[in-house]
């Protein structure tokens, strides 16, 4: 049995005193974390403050970027080393705006990833076609090449650990999902892509979010589905009644 998780992607959002009434405003409301996982990425900006503010609850803050190394001359990067420092749990590596906007590419994700892990942060790998991949019946190959790219040489605890996030590039933030069908077929692709490339076993454990325009309206569709095991939100995270009621989905799924 997989535990639904339910990861909030605030992007470029929120002021800090914003981010911080909301983390108020949610903490005592989180369902108990043996019925769903609930994340918040927030800008890296706020993580410690939120870390603080979440201190001792059921709900879990995770950044939206990290650089792979260490430390170093980087300027403008945030490393591992502290995003675990500050007690971040959770990460998003490859999500498609960063690929598209920052050049981030798979090998990129992947060192990514193998950082993550060394210190001890949960990565949420972000996989996803374009409308013109869809539309040219590429979407299985294009998500099955950035799954195991993504998790090369990852133990297979690692994997079983790790969260897949498949956002279709033309439902984020345009109000189209994947219907929940799609969205369970590709998602099923990801555990097949996982299977091949280190076992069936550790596939079944992988945790797969949807992502991709949910809201509470179509959640719990998602949710429903054999392949869905979380969602992966950007808008529809950014407001308490609305976040509330997709973790409540989450812990009844
Ligand atoms: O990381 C979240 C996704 O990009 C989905 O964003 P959205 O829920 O606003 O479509």
């Amino acid at each position: 049995m997989r535990k639904p998780i339910i990861a909030g992607n605030w992007k470029m959002y929120k002021t800090l005193s914003e981010a911080v009434d909301f983390v108020e405003q949610v903490k005592s409301q989180v369902p108990a974390n043996d019925k769903v996982e609930a994340v918040v990425c927030a800008p890296a900006l706020f993580l410690p403050t939120l870390v603080e503010a979440a201190k001792g609850t059921d709900l879990a803050i995770g950044a939206q970027n990290m650089h792979f190394e260490t430390e170093g001359a980087f300027t403008g990067e945030i490393s591992p080393t502290q995003l675990a420092d500050i007690h971040v749990q959770y990460v998003v590596l490859g999500h498609s705006e960063r690929r598209e906007y920052f050049n981030e590419t798979d090998e990129a994700v992947n060192k990514k990833a193998h950082a993550a892990f060394a210190h001890n942060l949960v990565p949420i790998i972000c996989v996803g076609e374009t409308l013109e991949e869809r539309e040219a019946g590429q979407t299985v190959s294009k998500v099955s090449s950035q799954v195991k790219a993504a998790i090369k040489d990852l133990s297979s605890e690692q994997v079983a650990q790790a969260v897949i996030a498949y956002e279709p590039i033309w439902a984020i933030g345009t109000g189209k999902t994947a219907t929940a069908a799609d969205a369970n077929e590709v998602c099923g692709e990801v555990r097949h892509a996982i299977a091949e490339e280190i076992g069936a076993e550790v596939a079944e454990k992988t945790r797969i979010q949807y992502g991709g325009s949910v809201k509470p309206a179509n959640v719990e569709e998602l949710l429903s589905m054999e392949h869905i095991d979380g969602a992966l939100v950007g808008g529809a995270s950014l407001e308490v009644d609305s976040y509330l009621k997709l973790l409540e989905a989450g812990a009844n799924a």
